[in-house]
C-alpha cells in the first residue's frame, strides 16, 4: 500500500502490518498506539550494510534521537551498527542493555560536565566535539582520570539543506559545530592536536534532516576533504575518518520520493574517492548517522476516532484520541502525513476531512485536508510514516499519558513500551 513494504489489506478491509491485523492490535493494546514493523527496520539495516558497510567499508551509527527504547537498542546491538546518542538519557538507555560502548558516538552542542564524565566513565567510542568549552571540560575530566578519548570535530559546512528551517543544521548560522567562514575550526583542530587526552580521529558534518537531494552530500564531502587537506598542510596530521551525519529523506506523502540508501551512499563514496585523491589524501573511513531513514516508514500510529464536527461550508474536523502529544511534527514543522482508515479499507466513499487531536490547542492538527472514506466514532485511523521523531518527541501536555509501543514482525506482536498510566503522570509530583 502506497509502496510501504509490509502493509497489506485483509479480505475484510482491515490494515495488516507485517501480517498483524490492526483491529487485533487496538483490541489488545488500546489506542493511540505506536506500531513498528520490525521486518522493515531489519530490511533497511540490511540495505545499509550492503550499500555502505560491506561495499565501501563504512561505519553506520543509528541516530537514536529518531526512536530509542531498550528494545530498539538491543536490535541495533544485535545488528552490529553503532549508535549515535545526544544526551545522558540516550547514553544511559544504551548502557542499560550493555550496548558496546566503543560503538557509541556522543553528540550534543551543550554536553554537561556530568554527561561528559559519564561518557568517559562508560568509555564511549567517539565524542563529537562541538565547541571550545567542551574541549576544556572534556580535557579536564580526562586528565583527572588519567584517560584519553577518541574524538571527531563537528564543523558547520555552510551548506543549505533545502529542508524545513528548524531541521537545517549545515548553514553557517547554526548552533551546531565550528563555523568554517573563519579560523575557529582550525583553532579547534590545533587545540585538540596539542591535547594529551583528546585523540583526533575525524571530522563530522551534518547538513539537516529529511533531505531528498544526494548532490548535497557531494558538496559536504568536498568541504570535508578541503578542510582535511588544510589540516594536513598546516599540522602535518592526516585525519582517518569523516562523518557525513544523517538526514536521508523518506516517504511521507505523494510529494516525496522513496529513496534507497544507495542513492545517498553511492554519491558519498564516489565523492570521497574523487576529492580525497584530488587532495592527495588517504581515503578515510566514512561514517553515516541515519535515523529517520531506518525507522520512519516502519512506524504507524493507530488512533480511535471520537468526536466529528462538520462546520458546514468550512471544514469537517475528525478528532482522534491522540494528537500533538504523540506527534508534534505537524504543529512544529507543518509536516505532512498520509492516513488510512485501518478498519474499513474496502470503503471507497471519500470526503475531505481534517484530522485533529484532543489537546487544548488550535494547532493540534495531525493532517489538514485529507480525503478519507466517511468516518464514524470508533473507527481506527492509521497515520503512516510516524516511526521517526514521534515517540521520541512525545510529551505529556494536558497530562495525557504517552501511548504504548508495539513491535510486529511476520504475524507476531510484542509490547516494547507500556502505555503510561495516570499514576505515571503524577509519580514525580511532590
Ligand atoms: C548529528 C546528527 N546526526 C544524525 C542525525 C539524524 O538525522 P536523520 O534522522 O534525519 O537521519 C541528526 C539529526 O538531524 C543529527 O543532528
Ligand atoms: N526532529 C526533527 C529532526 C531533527 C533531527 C535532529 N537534528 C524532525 O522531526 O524532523
Amino acid at each position: 500500500m502506497f509502496g510501504y513494504r509490509g502493509l497489506t489489506i485483509s479480505d475484510d478491509g482491515i490494515l495488516e502490518i507485517s501480517g498483524v491485523r490492526c483491529d487485533y492490535l487496538v483490541e489488545k493494546y488500546g489506542t493511540p498506539l505506536y506500531v513498528f514493523n520490525e521486518e522493515e527496520i531489519l530490511n533497511r539495516i540490511k540495505e545499509i550494510k550492503e550499500n555502505h558497510i560491506v561495499k565501501y567499508g563504512g561505519v553506520a551509527a543509528y541516530a537514536s534521537k529518531a526512536f530509542l527504547t531498550k528494545y530498539m537498542c538491543r536490535l541495533i546491538k544485535r545488528e552490529g551498527l553503532w549508535l549515535d546518542v545526544v544526551s545522558g538519557g540516550e547514553l544511559y538507555t544504551a548502557k542499560s542493555v550493555d550496548f558496546p560502548m566503543e560503538n557509541i558516538i556522543f553528540h550534543g552542542n551543550n554536553k554537561t560536565y556530568e554527561e561528559l564524565e559519564m561518557a568517559v566513565d562508560f568509555g564511549v567510542g567517539r565524542v563529537v566535539i562541538d565547541n571550545f568549552d567542551e574541549i576544556d571540560i572534556l580535557e579536564d575530566i580526562l586528565l583527572k582520570k588519567k584517560r584519553s578519548i577518541d574524538v571527531q570535530i563537528r564543523i558547520t559546512p555552510g551548506i543549505d539543506g533545502h529542508t524545513h528551517d528548524f531541521i537545517k543544521t549545515g548553514q553557517v548560522d547554526s548552533k551546531f559545530g565550528f563555523p568554517m567562514h573563519d579560523e575557529s575550526a582550525l583553532h579547534a583542530v590545533k587545540r585538540i592536536l596539542n591535547s594529551p587526552a583528546l585523540k583526533l580521529k575525524g571530522i563530522h558534518a551534518h547538513i539537516g534532516s529529511q533531505l531528498h537531494q544526494n548532490n548535497i552530500y557531494k558538496l559536504e564531502v568536498e568541504v570535508l576533504a578541503k578542510f582535511i587537506s588544510s589540516i594536513k598542510n598546516l599540522f602535518d596530521y592526516e585525519i582517518e575518518e569523516i562523518n557525513c551525519g544523517g538526514g536521508f529523506g523518506i516517504y511521507y506523502t505523494e510529494g516525496d520520493k522513496r529513496l534507497s540508501i544507495s542513492y545517498f551512499t553511492d554519491v558519498i563514496h564516489k565523492a570521497v574517492e574523487e576529492c580525497f585523491s584530488r587532495y592527495n589524501l588517504r581515503k578515510p573511513t566514512v561514517f553515516i548517522e541515519p535515523g529517520r531513514w531506518i525507522v520512519g516508514e516502519a512506524g504507524i500510529t493507530l488512533y480511535r476516532v471520537g468526536s466529528i464536527k462538520d462546520i458546514r461550508g468550512i471544514r469537517k474536523y475528525v478528532s482522534v484520541d491522540g494528537g500533538m502529544t504523540d506527534n508534534i511534527r505537524t504543529a512544529l514543522y507543518s509536516a505532512k502525513y498520509t492516513a488510512v482508515p485501518a478498519n474499513k479499507l474496502n470503503n471507497k466513499d471519500e470526503e475531505q476531512v481534517t484530522i485533529c487531536g484532543k489537546c487544548c490547542e488550535s494547532g493540534d492538527i495531525l493532517i489538514k485536508d485529507i480525503k478519507l472514506p466517511k468516518l464514524e466514532r470508533g473507527d481506527i485511523i492509521a497515520v503512516l510514516s510516524t516511526g521517526a521523531y514521534n515517540f521520541s518527541m512525545a510529551s505529556n501536555y494536558n497530562r495525557i499519558p504517552r501511548p504504548a509501543v508495539v513491535m510486529v514482525n511476520r504475524g507476531q506482536d510484542v509490547l516494547i513500551v507500556k502505555r503510561e498510566t495516570y499514576e505515571d503522570i503524577i509519580k514525580n509530583d511532590l
